[in-house]
């Protein structure tokens, strides 16, 4: 220091300056020291010692202490924390021990590591302290506390957190509403709640933020209509709001929203035609899937990358301006009512990786010399009215996954239809390009000409000819069959091998891959002491599942399963490999597999045994039947903790159905296939795999056209084919009955000769009290109660076509909730009229309890209007 001041006098510099120069100096000098220090004081250590004791089960070892430099811990996927100085300034927990690599793990254990990801939350937990700790920390810019399984509602302290300029609490368990007092912390860029329970009408009043630049509120129960407010958040990049409650039409102000980077307004109920979104010059992400949508094909940008519109009720022919789309990499399509010949520019825009145009009504030829964008990665062209030869590159494309089954195209490859019934059906429901419009036309023209050579003897022969034409028998018409009685049956294995995600609009519950693990036998017989009695913890009909604990220390659940032939577990591998490239919050992850063929000899002969070990994610707290009774002194579940229940496995089911390529139906489903996490968060295992016949029980419920089912005429073979997820439909109203009545509905066929019980439970006067389990009887809504028995007596009708879709089952479910949550405050009033309820001796007289003492509650007031149920 002295060495600089001295240059600077040697430079004849003036008295000022010289002053000018010593402070600078003198700054340096202890911005340096700072940034040696760089150790948190002693109050905010004892804040994070204090989060660690919040955020982890008192017995849980713990990690951090009063050595821990806080500052210097080295960011990992799921903890980072950042000091300034000696203030902390960003926080970050993540508990998802999905979100931790294997070398993570390591490295956390050696260097001192953060909060476990799979503890869960002390019984006391209370997110009100948790605030409080974290206001010990003034300078907090960053705040990411995800996937802790924490709950409450928001309390409106948070806005003391005045710096904060990211607020991410998403997959937590959060109910409630949003707190207005957060417009109070002005610099707010990103707000991120997804994946909770959080209710009430879009948040319109944080537009008063101008900060606000990332707003996801995906996955929660946000109901209402989007109007032109929506404008207001003038410098929003990325909105998210997909997965709720929101309906109505899509505002054209919304493309006033010119930093609109992304958007994803999926799997709401928006209708209509979506507004002309050509404006949104800076939007790269648009996700409108899972709606009803249309007809029209929405005006979009040129610039766009990804765009999702599958499932909504687009039915015209797609625009030409798609062509000018360069960046595009995804677009998805599918599930649409799309007319005419998909463009051949469509497969050859210059960046296309993964193109869906599934399950639309496009019909026609593709050209013969169809070329692929060297891009593409992922084609599915699959059940659509598409004609003529199989395109050439479709045979010798490598490095594809392609699908175009259940088309009507010239090739033995991929199951077909015949060209008639794709013809026939195009022209029967009035679509079609030029050629379906010529069948059209010959059909037309054959039908007249029928009637006119009747009258004409002359024409005799060509009467015969042509009426011979006109009466093509319905059922020589080949539909593609259902092929899909088993979960993938039919499907070629490389399909399945290479099958990937498609739909982006589920990115929030979907969880990072992993790579299939195969495990030896001797390490999982470590990991179970050599698969003890002590380490088994349940048993189906196909084999015993026991706890293992891996080498990284991470808790598994190992599926014993025995085969006779290897055939048979080649199908069950060939499944797992699919299995395993899921992620999703409510599905159990599976982690790989061990293979193992043994020999026995009896009398000098020699058999052949197979045995599998599924090692999937250990579920700590058992299936979703052991919570409906009390056992080993657990309380029942009550109502909320029931519906939330089953909406996650549901969302898992939805999952399945619509977020995956090729779709997984037939999933065996049963309330025993529904686990809970430590956390209590539901996640669906068992789905996905073969449906292994043991005996044709109670429990099971055979899927149509397996042995002893009859077989089936084209126009059922259609039928099915259109109603693949209507049997997990009936499958999963038998699980909603079993909250409800806590016991195991006595219905599981699906054609039951008596209908009584269901038929009593949802009778239109309400159901049969006696019928409704004790254990919640009282605790839920009346309201709620007949939502659910309603959908359930939905998804069980005999009628396949009748059933409602998961997402209009989980749409009713959300909606049961949410009216239960809105009249069940735990107040002392409430238990009042609890008691009432439960001395009301009519149905009519206790659902009057619920309604008419309810209905002048403000937050009831307030509450969504009911935008009409499936
Ligand atoms: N991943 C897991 N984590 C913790 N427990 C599990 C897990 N998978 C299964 N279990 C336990 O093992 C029991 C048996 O499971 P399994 O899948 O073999 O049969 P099931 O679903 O009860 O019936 P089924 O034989 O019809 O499939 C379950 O009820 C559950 O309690």
């Amino acid at each position: 220091m002295t060495r600089k001041m001295a240059a600077c006098s040697s430079y004849g510099l003036s008295w000022r300056l010289y002053w000018a120069c010593s402070c600078v100096v003198l700054v340096a000098a202890l911005t340096c020291y700072v940034n040696v220090v760089d150790a948190l004081p002693r109050v905010q250590s004892d804040g994070l010692l204090k989060i660690q004791e919040l955020l982890r089960t008192p017995t849980a070892k713990a990690i951090w202490n009063i050595d821990t430099d806080f500052c210097k811990l080295p960011p990992t996927s799921h903890l980072y924390i950042n000091c300034t100085g000696d203030t902390l300034t960003y926080l970050r927990i993540v508990g998802d021990k999905n979100m931790v690599t294997e070398k993570e793990k390591r490295q956390l254990g050696s260097a001192g590591g953060s909060l476990g990801p799979k503890k869960s939350l002390p019984s006391n937990f209370s997110v009100n302290t948790l605030v409080d700790t974290l206001l010990t920390f003034p300078d907090l810019r960053g705040l990411e506390l995800v996937s802790l399984g924490m709950w409450g509602s928001l309390p409106e302290k948070l806005s003391q957190l005045s710096s904060l300029q990211t607020l991410n609490v998403s997959s937590n368990l959060f109910t409630g509403t949003i707190p207005k007092s957060l417009h109070k912390i002005t610099g707010l860029g990103t707000l991120a709640l997804d994946n909770n329970a959080l209710a009430g009408i879009f948040p319109y009043w944080l537009s008063a933020m101008s900060s606000i630049e990332t707003l996801s509120l995906s996955d929660n129960f946000f109901t209402g209509e989007l109007n032109d407010s929506i404008s207001s958040f003038k410098n929003l990049s990325s909105l998210s709001v997909s997965n709720n409650l929101l309906y109505g039409n899509i505002p054209g102000s919304l493309s006033s929203l010119q930093s609109l980077q992304f958007l994803s307004l999926a799997h709401n109920r928006f209708t209509g035609n979506s507004p002309n979104l050509e404006n949104l010059r800076s939007l790269k992400t648009l996700n409108l899937g899972g709606n009803s949508l249309g007809p029209g094909f929405p005006a979009l940008g040129t610039h766009l990358t990804s765009v999702y519109l599958g499932q909504n009720k687009l039915s015209e022919s797609l625009p030409d301006s798609l062509k000018d789309f360069g960046e595009l990499h995804t677009l998805d399509i599918s599930g649409n009512a799309l007319a005419d010949t998909p463009p051949a520019f469509l497969f050859n825009l210059p960046r296309i990786s993964t193109l869906n145009l599934a399950r639309n009504h496009f019909s026609g030829v593709l050209p013969l010399n169809l070329t692929l964008s060297k891009s593409l990665s992922v084609l599915d062209v699959s059940n659509n009215f598409l004609t003529g030869q199989l395109p050439l590159v479709f045979l010798s494309a490598r490095n594809v996954a392609l699908y175009y089954q259940n088309n009507c195209m010239d090739t033995l490859k991929q199951k077909q239809g015949s060209k008639e019934y794709c013809t026939i059906t195009a022209a029967k429901l009035g679509i079609g390009s030029s050629e379906v419009h010529h069948s059209h036309l010959v059909l037309i023209i054959a039908v007249a000409a029928a009637g006119g050579l009747c009258l004409t003897v002359g024409l005799c022969g060509v009467v015969l000819l042509m009426a011979r034409r006109c009466s093509i028998d319905k059922d020589s018409v080949a539909a593609p069959e259902d092929r899909n009685f088993g979960s993938f049956r039919g499907i070629p294995s490389e399909l399945l091998s290479n099958a990937r995600y498609l739909s982006q609009s589920m990115r929030l519950g979907v969880l990072p891959q992993s790579q299939n693990r195969v495990f030896a036998l001797e390490e999982l017989k470590v990991a179970t002491n050599n698969f003890s009695p002590g380490a088994l913890v349940g048993e189906g009909r196909h084999g015993k599942v026991y706890k293992g604990l891996l080498e990284d220390k991470t808790v598994v659940a190992i599926k014993w399963l025995n085969f006779k032939s290897k055939e048979d577990m080649a199908e069950y591998k060939t499944q797992l490999e699919v299995l395993n490239k899921l992620r999703h919050r409510h599905l159990v992850s599976v982690l790989g597999y061990c293979s193992e063929e043994v020999t026995s000899s009896v009398d000098d002969e020699e058999f052949k045994s197979f045995r599998l070990f599924i090692v999937s994610d250990f579920m700590g707290n058992g299936d979703l039947r052991s919570h409906l009774s009390k056992q080993m002194g657990k309380e029942p579940m009550v109502w909320s903790q029931r519906l939330a229940a089953v909406i996650a496995a549901g969302r898992g089911i939805h999952y399945l159905h619509t977020g995956v390529v090729p779709p997984i139906f037939y999933n065996n489903l049963k309330i025993t296939s529904i686990l809970l996490d430590s956390y209590m968060v539901a996640q669906l295992s068992d789905f996905g795999l073969p449906v292994r016949r043991v005996s044709f029980s109670m429990d099971v419920v055979a899927p149509e056209g397996k042995a002893g089912v009859p077989k089936l005429n084209h126009e059922e073979s259609l039928r099915r084919q259109e109603h693949r997820d209507k049997q997990d439909v009936y499958d999963y109203g038998a699980i909603l009955l079993e909250i409800v009545l806590g016991r195991p509905p006595t219905i599981r066929n699906p054609f039951p000769q008596k209908r009584s019980e269901l038929e009593r439970l949802t009778k239109e006067k309400g159901p049969s009290m006696e019928l409704i389990d004790k254990d919640i009887v009282g605790t839920c809504g009346a309201e709620s109660l007949a939502t659910v028995l309603e959908i359930a007596g939905k998804c069980m009708v005999d009628d396949p076509t009748r059933r409602p879709s998961m997402e209009d089952v989980l749409w009713n479910l959300q909606y049961a909730l949410q009216v239960h949550s809105s009249v069940n405050d735990v107040t002392d009033e409430h238990d009042l009229r609890r008691e009432e309820f439960q001395k009301a001796p009519s149905f009519t007289e206790r659902k009057r309890c619920f309604y008419d003492n309810r209905v002048s509650d403000e937050d009831w007031k307030a509450g969504p209007k009911r935008p009409g149920r499936a």
